[in-house]
């Protein structure tokens, strides 16, 4: 599923209304009745709402919701703004009032009467710019979350980057929340990313006929983008990604594999681990490039840790890779296709092994130590490559990409506020690689620009020792059966979840590889 930017939003609603096949009225009104089918569907039986109409086209889609859920036996309070909200919301407004009064959307209008069943928060969508301030943000707070619709998204969100403007981007005192959210045509980043998904509660995504002209805005390259970016594609929802066809025709395409095909036609992964007892960290990332199918997997420790390796699993191999010579030495077979460095390694032995590894042009994983080395050496950056895949998580992020991470501490002022996303992205030009910037909203980003976001908020789990090394595995894995290193990424970050998903509370890393056969059953691999 694709995501788009708000920018990109407005520009294929522009473009779909300039072709003379659509007006904006009839988009806002397909906008309100998708929000109000959803409402019937939630909460079938008519009761009361409160609708809160603000300043621009979110307040006329509200406008258009109270209607519908009158005309369907609601009794529908309406608060609303003064002042000119545009033609199409002009519109709307002077149709609702055919049926009922726009009340001043005040704290004191609003705590005048209960709120009712429902409130319907349609007082700023893809147009907030600024935090909301005064009698509407007094009003945003006194919002009950719990019975709250969000039209597009709550209130306050930015619906670029997943902060609420004008707080703190972590932390969730007094923050809004709607129970549904109902938004058009696609996701935006701020759906996924940062506090978005706890702020939107359940998210619909409603067809609102614009996707003709979305798939002529998303092909071609970057410069024929609205916002001259590529399209993003969500690489998987949380909860719709194991039962989405297509979502799972596309991963079995990644993992199909040819027979009849010799074990080195899938590829075989070097695995480097560290000194005397700190190899679990690589054999956590070993035993999960086994589970994806890498054809042969051997793990690289010194000669002097190589005893500690001989437990099973028994279908790895082992080899000591006491220094970069021996490494060389190694990746002179051509068969060796993709390597792992970093988890459990060390940061001295990995700066001391990363150009030869780099040096290969192998597709490489760099993890853990391996990214403190890079970040503390910047002529190790330089070896950098296309093929590489960086998978820092925020604290790591911060010391590759100080400058960057900065950005992202700042309390967003503006809207569109800076983004995981923006800085993902821009790190992976910088450097020349797909870096993966883990989180619960991970970001894949690549340096043509191209990106991905992999929202796994329903699995906190995965937060817990070696659940890095698995990952970094993963990704090793697929590519040595000659996935693209971003689609490798993608493809490790989704199973993950999902094995993650299936083991619920109590899972530890070593569970993870180990539930790879019943996911990859699951979508037919
Ligand atoms: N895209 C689509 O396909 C469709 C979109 N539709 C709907 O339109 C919505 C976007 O509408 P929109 O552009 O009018 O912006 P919206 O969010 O209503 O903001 C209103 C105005 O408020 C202002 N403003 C901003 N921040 C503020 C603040 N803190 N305090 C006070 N004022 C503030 C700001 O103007 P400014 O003051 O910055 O000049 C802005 O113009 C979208 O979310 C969806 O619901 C559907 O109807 C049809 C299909
Ligand atoms: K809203």
């Amino acid at each position: 599923m694709e995501i788009l930017s708000t920018a990109q939003m407005r520009a294929i609603e522009s473009e779909a209304m300039t072709s003379g096949a659509i007006t904006g009225p009839q988009l806002m009104e397909r906008a309100g009745a998708a929000v109000a089918g959803q409402i019937r569907l939630a909460w079938p039986k008519a009761g009361r709402a409160t609708v809160l109409c603000g300043p621009g086209n979110n307040g006329g889609d509200g406008y258009v919701i109270a209607l519908l859920l009158r005309r369907a036996g609601w009794r529908v309070r309406v608060l609303g703004c003064d002042g000119d909200p545009g033609p199409d919301a002009a519109e709307m407004r002077r149709r609702w009032r055919q049926a009922g009064p726009v009340l001043p959307l005040t704290p004191q209008a609003f705590l005048a009467a209960p709120p009712g069943d429902i409130c319907v928060d349609a007082v700023f969508g893809t147009g907030l710019t600024r935090p909301p301030a005064r009698e509407i943000a007094q009003v945003l707070a006194l919002l009950p979350g719990e019975d709250v619709v969000a039209v597009d998204c709550p209130s306050g969100l930015c619906l670029d980057s997943g902060v609420l403007l004008g707080r703190p981007r972590a932390g969730d005192a007094g923050m809004p929340r709607a129970r549904l959210t109902v938004a058009f045509d696609s996701p935006k980043p701020g759906h996924l990313l940062g506090l978005g998904p706890a702020v939107c509660g359940r998210l619909v995504i409603a067809d609102i006929g614009l996707g003709p002209w979305r798939q002529t805005a998303a092909r071609g390259g970057p410069e024929d983008r609205p916002d001259g970016r590529p399209g993003l594609v969500a690489i998987a929802q949380p909860a719709t990604a194991p039962r989405d066809g297509a979502a799972r025709s596309g991963l079995r395409a990644l993992l199909a594999k040819h027979s009849p095909a010799h074990k080195f036609s899938h590829g075989h992964a070097l695995i480097l681990a560290g000194g005397v007892g700190a190899g679990g960290a690589a054999r956590l990332a070993a035993r999960a490039a086994l589970r994806i199918g890498a054809g042969l997997v051997t793990i690289g420790p010194p000669a002097e840790a190589l005893a500690e390796h001989a437990g099973p699993p028994d279908a790895l191999m082992r080899r000591a890779v006491d220094a970069a010579p021996d490494l060389s030495a190694m990746l002179g077979d051509a068969r060796l296709r993709a390597i792992c460095i970093g988890p459990g390694c060390g940061t001295r032995r990995a700066a001391a092994l990363l150009p030869a590894a780099l040096g290969s042009g192998r597709p490489c994983v760099l993890d853990a130590d391996a990214l403190t080395a890079l970040a503390a050496d910047a002529d190790l950056a330089a070896g950098l490559h296309a093929a590489c895949v960086l998978t820092p998580h925020a604290g790591e992020f911060a010391r590759l990409f100080p400058d960057l991470a900065a950005r992202l501490d700042a309390v967003p002022a503006r809207g569109p506020a800076v983004s995981r996303l923006d800085v993902a992205r821009e790190a992976a030009a910088r450097c020349g690689a797909v870096v993966l910037l883990k989180g619960p909203d991970s970001v894949i980003a690549v340096p043509d620009g191209r990106a991905m976001i992999h929202s796994a908020v329903d699995v906190p789990w995965l937060a817990t020792a070696g659940s890095g090394d698995s990952l970094a595995g993963l990704i090793a894995g697929a590519m040595a059966r000659g996935v693209a290193p971003c689609d490798a990424a993608g493809l490790a970050v989704i199973l993950h979840a999902m094995a993650a998903r299936s083991i619920g509370a109590g899972l530890i890393a070593d569970d993870i590889p180990d539930r790879l056969p019943a996911i990859l059953r699951g979508i037919g691999a």
